[in-house]
């Protein structure tokens, strides 16, 4: 599926990103990436359907001059393949909270330290359907 990259934004500490998309059936995997740049991201959101290994896993990381951190590993998975899906993400300097589908909430650390997000991407089985803040 087409990606889709957002770049020269202004997104504060606190403020609310919503990513939406359709997950197309057959979905292995898709990306959320948010940062500075494409090395440089204080969160690269991994939702792998079947992909890497991993089945029906979020995998989050961060990562800073091209150089993955360490990944974090979330269970409660509530994408389907063929339906619609909103997740939400706001950070600040220490953490960055992600609330999927059905309001499960999860944090990881904000390893990159990011105050701030210029950069954003959309990439994988996800046909993209929107990139809001508020
Ligand atoms: C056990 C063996 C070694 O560990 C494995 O090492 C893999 C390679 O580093 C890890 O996969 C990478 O994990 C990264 C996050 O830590 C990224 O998810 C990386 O994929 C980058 C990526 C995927 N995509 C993408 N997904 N779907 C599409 N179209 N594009 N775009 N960029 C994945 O290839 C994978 O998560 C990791 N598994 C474990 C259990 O640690």
């Amino acid at each position: 599926m087409s990606g889709i990259i957002c770049t020269s934004l202004r997104i504060a500490p606190g403020q609310r990103i919503s990513v939406k998309g359709d997950v197309p059936t057959g979905a292995k995997s898709f990306v959320v990436n948010l940062g500075k740049s494409k090395d440089d991201l204080l969160l690269h959101f991994n939702a792998r359907f079947d992909a890497h290994g991993d089945i029906k896993t979020i995998v989050c990381n961060s990562k800073t001059k091209g150089k993955w951190g360490t990944e974090h590993r979330e269970t409660n998975f509530p994408f389907q393949e063929g339906s619609s899906a909103e997740v939400f993400f706001t950070h600040d300097k220490n953490e960055v909270t992600i609330t999927l589908p059905g309001n499960h909430q999860f944090k990881v650390p904000n390893a990159s330290g990011f105050e701030g997000i210029e950069f954003a991407c959309v990439e994988g089985d996800i046909v993209f359907k929107g990139l809001s803040v508020a």
